[in-house]
């Protein structure tokens, strides 16, 4: 027999990538491989701390730390001596964290990326080259070209949103190309490249680069008593008040771990919600609350005390697979956009930065299962969203059968591609076959 399959695993540290190459390690662990995940320091200490008590780390799942994971030279060091004292088998990073494999690679170490965005917003980064060939960008980044139409039938994308142009000046920040062109760089030395997407949201994409292996939705395995990388606690009562509600009857609002809005904005959101007349959970992060307004907060609650709930982290996924939740106001996220299509639940978008913008065209113009305002044309938002555009929009998602039964159609086919013999099921068993050989 050979040794045990020991993979090492290096994330981002960012909330939307550490959890799902949590949930992907747990996936792992399960089949027997020994999992080491390597966070910063303080990143490692949050997550420890945010753990609930009843919570325990999966025996076969190691954290480690070390001062900071985005100093190569110190993930150098540390793959040396991991794999002096215990043998690493494979080194898994975060594509972000591409050129980590260089060190892996020098050591005669297997090695793998996972990508925490959607495959069509990797593409061009992963395909740099082509986006040059074609005269979408010259060789420093700069777009020539206004909206570039990857595939004929996916949406096209505003140049000024790809992730080195500066959206409101439209330069190249020149520090995040360079960043780019090394990751571009070195996925050449990968064997693998596997994102939490699927066939059936990202067909067009994953063919123009079959290299890059959907192996998802990817789900967490069972929140209490497996880490799944939370910087904070989950607030678990909402799921009582949740089973206490009518079905599909609550409105689910969150806009993850980085969205910073004004106080304008905050109060419009509140305002949408009493307007709404319909039950509501909603997550304002602490750091989000005391920044903005917590006294007009201790209003809105004590006045909407019977019919909405304000916590500061939900179990987000558990939330979205419960039976009351009717539509996810959300600010799409790609764990986000993902957990709610694996749990068919129709979106409403309100995306600030990022590839939220393009996630929120491809979520109403591809796969028809949630509306936005007015940002289609040129993925920028209107200064402030009103409670009343927001009340009508949620309306008119409610009022349709059509967003409902497309985000159900489409969670069947997430169910089935993750289910044995599924497309997601056979790419993830046959990375777990080739991590163990
Ligand atoms: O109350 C909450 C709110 C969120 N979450 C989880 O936090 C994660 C949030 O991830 P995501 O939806 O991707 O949002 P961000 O935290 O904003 O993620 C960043 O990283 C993503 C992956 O690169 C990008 O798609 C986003 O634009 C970027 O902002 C998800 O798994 C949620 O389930 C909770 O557990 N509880």
């Amino acid at each position: 027999m050979g040794k045990q399959a020991h993979v090492l695993v290096i994330p981002l540290q960012a909330q939307g990538h550490l959890m799902p190459i949590m949930k992907f390690s747990h996936g792992l662990a399960k089949h027997g491989i020994k999992i080491t995940i390597v966070n910063t320091e303080s990143t490692h200490n949050q997550i420890l701390n945010a753990l609930a008590k009843e919570d325990d780390i999966a025996n076969s799942i190691t954290l480690v730390s070390c001062p900071n994971v985005y100093d190569d030279q110190q993930v150098k060091k540390l793959i040396q001596q991991m794999n002096d004292d215990e043998k690493i088998t494979c080194v898994l990073v975060d594509s972000f964290l591409a050129w980590n494999m260089e060190a892996a690679a020098e050591l005669g170490i297997k090695r793998a990326t996972i990508c925490c965005l959607s495959a069509t917003q990797f593409l061009p980064i992963f395909d740099l080259h082509k986006l040059i060939q074609h005269g979408v960008i010259d060789n420093q980044g700069t777009p020539k070209q206004k909206m570039v139409q990857l595939s004929p039938t996916i949406p096209s994308m505003n140049t000024s949103r790809i992730g080195w142009v500066n959206h409101e000046t439209g330069k190249v920040e020149k520090y995040v190309f360079e960043f780019a062109s090394k990751i571009n760089k070195s996925m050449a030395l990968t064997e693998w490249v596997l994102c939490n997407s699927s066939y059936d949201i990202e067909a067009e994409a994953l063919k123009m680069n079959p290299k890059i292996l959907p192996i998802g939705p990817l789900l967490a395995s069972n929140q209490s008593g497996n880490i799944v990388g939370n910087f904070l606690s989950e607030d678990f009562s909402c799921l009582k008040w949740l089973d206490e509600q009518a079905t599909q009857s609550v409105i689910y609002i969150a806009f993850g771990s980085e969205a910073k809005f004004d106080q304008i904005q905050f109060q419009e959101f509140a305002m949408a919600l009493e307007l709404s007349n319909k039950p509501f959970l909603w997550v304002v992060r602490q750091e989000v609350a005391s920044k903005l307004d917590e006294a007009y907060l201790k209003g809105f609650r004590e006045r909407m005390a019977t019919r909405g709930l304000v916590i500061s982290w939900a179990p987000q996924q558990r939330v979205l697979e419960h039976p009351s939740i009717a539509c996810f106001f959300t600010h799409c996220g790609w764990n986000s956009t993902v957990e709610a299509l694996s749990n068919g639940v129709p979106l409403l978008c309100w995306p600030f930065g990022l590839d939220q913008f393009y996630n929120a065209k491809y979520i109403c113009e591809a796969l028809k299962v949630g509306l936005g305002f007015n940002y289609q044309e040129d993925e920028t938002i209107a200064s402030v969203v009103t409670g009343e555009e927001i009340k009508n929009k949620l309306n008119e998602l409610l009022g349709s059968e059509k967003y409902k039964a497309n985000a159900s159609d489409l969670k069947e086919k997430l169910m089935n591609s993750i289910k044995e013999g599924g497309n997601s099921y056979n790419n993830f068993m046959s990375f777990v076959e080739w991590v163990k050989t």
